[in-house]
């Protein structure tokens, strides 16, 4: 039995009020310095401090409940987020207060990494661990990670099509920038169901290039393309994935090359990095560089990528969906020194 679907997620602001303690949250003994934290609040209060997650969440759910019904599951899909409103804790208050405790998990991160996987499933136990006796009964069975699905290169395929043919097309084709969140190297050596190292960075390759391949057969021409990253944080001396998109992009410019796409395969949806990083800042680097300039959009509600959750979410088993992972109990570390031990992952029903 199903009794509802719970889709975790991040969190972000809904007024210039929300910002600060939203950044105090998702900041919060990470190591971050106060520079980047009051940057990053920039960007959000640039966007009147809304970030554009809980809308995006909000119709990815709506699409979601549609193509379950569609496949004969009719149960309410609900949101709980890590850094703000609503917060886990509370939607798993008000899940138990309806009796509603078989639950699918659908995380809005597509990749395997302590950011992405394993932290979600923390913040999971650790909801569980604030709710304590009313927690009792609860089973939860989490989806993903689904980077490597058809379905979710598909829709990448799709957009990426869609954007090399709004920048001039197969004859003035145009570089490809995929773009996907920086992490610490360090996170990347201990993202992946274990033993296999840098999951993370690999996942995102084979991808790209899954994507490029199948952009490349639709447009008839082989579509040149590299890996790049956004957003990253953190202090100086800490090594980060690279290179980041901006300085790409000047040299590229400088090789020459006179039209970019940058496809954000990192993220599900149109999330602030994607409205700031790429929409907002990399836009005005390749401008200022006089380089044609043109994003390609998300997977969003793009409805082979929808179709691909709602199909995971009937099927319950993570191995059942052609390319989804079993990243289990001990995957996707940290990366932190002395940050090793997985004691809320022990917590049974969180698979
Ligand atoms: C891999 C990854 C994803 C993709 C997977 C997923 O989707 O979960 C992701 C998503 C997101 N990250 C987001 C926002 C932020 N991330 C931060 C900081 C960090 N992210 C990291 C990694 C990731 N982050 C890391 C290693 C840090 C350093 C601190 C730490 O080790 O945890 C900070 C602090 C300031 C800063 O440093 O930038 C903020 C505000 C939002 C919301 C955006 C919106 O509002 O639309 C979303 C969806
Ligand atoms: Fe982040």
């Amino acid at each position: 039995m199903v009794d509802a679907v719970l889709v975790v997620s991040y969190g972000g602001p809904r007024g210039p009020e929300d910002v600060l303690p939203f950044m105090r949250n998702a900041t919060r003994g990470r190591g971050i310095p106060d520079e980047r934290l009051v940057e990053v609040s920039g960007h959000y209060q640039r966007f009147g401090g809304v970030s554009p997650i809980n809308e995006r969440n909000a119709e990815l759910m709506d699409a979601l409940g549609e193509a379950l019904r569609e496949r004969g599951l009719d149960v309410p899909v609900v949101i709980g987020n890590r850094n703000w409103t609503p917060y886990l804790a509370d939607t798993l208050r008000e899940l138990a207060a309806s009796g509603l405790r078989d639950v699918r998990v659908v995380i809005t991160a597509a990749y395997s990494s302590y950011s992405g996987c394993r932290q979600y499933r923390e913040d999971l136990a650790g909801a569980l661990a604030e709710l304590g006796e009313e927690a009792e009964g609860f089973t939860f069975t989490k989806i993903g990670p689904y980077a490597e699905t058809d379905g979710f290169v598909g829709a990448n395929a799709r957009a990426l099509v869609a954007a090399v043919r709004e920048l001039g097309g197969a004859e003035d084709l145009p570089a490809v920038l995929f773009v996907t969140h920086s992490i610490p190297t360090a996170m990347d050596a201990a993202s992946g169901p274990g033993g296999e190292e840098g999951t993370y960075h690999a996942q995102h390759l084979r991808v790209a290039e899954a994507v490029a391949r199948e952009a490349s057969a639709e447009l008839g021409v082989e579509v040149p393309w590299e890996l790049v990253f956004c957003s990253r944080s953190g202090a100086p001396h800490i090594p980060w994935l690279e290179p980041d998109v901006n300085d790409r992009l000047e040299e590229l410019a400088a090789d020459g090359v006179e039209r970019v796409v940058t496809a954000p395969i990192g993220f599900i949806n149109d999330h602030m990095e994607v409205v700031f990083d790429l929409d907002t800042e990399a836009r005005e680097t390749a401008e200022g560089l006089g380089l044609g300039y043109v994003r390609a959009a998300t997977v969003g509600v793009d409805p082979g990528f929808v179709a691909l959750l709602a199909d995971a979410v009937v099927a319950g088993e993570r191995g059942t969906i052609a390319g989804m992972p079993t990243c289990g109990a001990s995957c996707c570390g940290s990366g932190r020194p002395g940050a090793g031990a997985p004691t809320v992952l022990d917590n049974e029903g969180v698979s």
